[in-house]
């Protein structure tokens, strides 16, 4: 279904732009031979993700808040999917639900056909840590590491001793930040920081990476950048992505957009059904409805 969508309207693109994923980037010679193992692993549009009728409730107090009510979403294997909604609409609920950060009050959610709810929660923990990769808006770097060490963290965490050193120098020339790794984090950009942390959540070969708004600590140029490098991820090493959002056109980078409202699924339409980042904006503020003037931050 997703390469259905990428190539239904087919046509030259512009590089660099939303657009430009649909133009198929054949893998660099390096890429191919590091990632073909898992390539082909991955490549049958299978779901990797299942949330199945999955409600969360928080207790505030004495009240009880309904976070997400009867959420139902498949995510296929090697698909980029950006989930969008109003501040408060269930998000990051749906992310942290979706990663085993947190549980569901009731529902399933089945990650690279584990059900998460058969996990104890130290099996859940040792589970996220290996095939769960998570990228986080403000970057949540070690400031005391490093960039490799950085990278390595998540091996380390999971008991893992890195074997290899030519897998890290490959995964950070793929990122961009070879010649960054020996740096802390206060001594690299927003944009490098980011792309560290893209690394880190790479380097444990996650069957799955969400992303909690990836590009809102960045300034838009870098982080169309960052979009682009996870478009690229998606299309040359068949990762499979989610991405929370407010940004319609960082939304436009992703095969599928799920808007949220209230805590449900109100709409989901692939973004080839959009011809740019504003006609997506416009149709996003229609289904939403929404107060806040997602219109006026993207048109020119
Ligand atoms: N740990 C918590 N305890 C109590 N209520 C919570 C908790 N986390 C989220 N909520 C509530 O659940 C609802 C959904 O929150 P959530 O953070 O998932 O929304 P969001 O769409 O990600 O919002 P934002 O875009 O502002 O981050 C909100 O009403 C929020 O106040």
């Amino acid at each position: 279904m997703r390469h259905h969508w990428l190539f239904e309207k087919g046509g030259p693109v512009e590089a660099g732009t939303p657009h430009a994923k649909r133009a198929r980037v054949s893998p660099t010679h390096n890429l191919e031979s590091y990632w073909l193992p898992i390539f082909m692993n991955d490549t049958a549009a299978s779901p990797l993700s299942v949330v199945h009728d999955v409600s969360k409730n928080y207790r505030q107090g004495n009240r009880t808040v309904s976070a997400l009510q009867n959420v139902g979403l498949t995510v296929d294997s090697g698909e980029f999917v950006a989930v969008m909604g109003a501040s408060g609409s269930g998000k990051s609920t749906l992310l942290h639900l979706m990663s085993g950060l947190t549980r569901p009050s009731s529902g399933s959610i089945t990650i690279d056909g584990q059900d998460l709810a058969g996990l104890s929660d130290r099996k859940l923990t040792h589970f996220r840590r290996r095939r769960i990769g998570l990228i986080f808006q403000a970057f949540n770097l070690i400031p005391s590491l490093d960039a490799t060490d950085n990278i390595l963290f998540p091996l380390y965490a999971a008991g893992i001793t890195p074997s290899d050193d030519g897998v890290l120098q490959e995964l950070a020339e793929q990122l961009g930040i070879a010649d960054r790794l020996s740096h802390r984090p206060d001594s690299l950009s927003g944009g490098e920081q980011q792309r560290v942390a893209i690394a880190r959540s790479l380097i444990t070969h996650p069957a799955i990476v969400f992303a909690d708004e990836p590009t809102g600590s960045l300034d838009s140029v870098t982080g169309q950048a960052i979009c682009e490098l996870l478009r690229k991820l998606c299309d040359q090493q068949c990762r499979t992505i989610v991405m929370v959002t407010h940004e319609p056109s960082v939304a436009a980078w992703a095969d599928r957009v799920v808007i949220l409202k209230d805590g449900q699924i109100i709409d989901q339409f692939a973004t080839s059904e959009h011809a740019d980042p504003q006609s997506l904006a416009a149709y996003y503020q229609q289904v939403v409805g929404a107060e806040e003037s997602v219109l006026a931050e993207t048109l020119p």
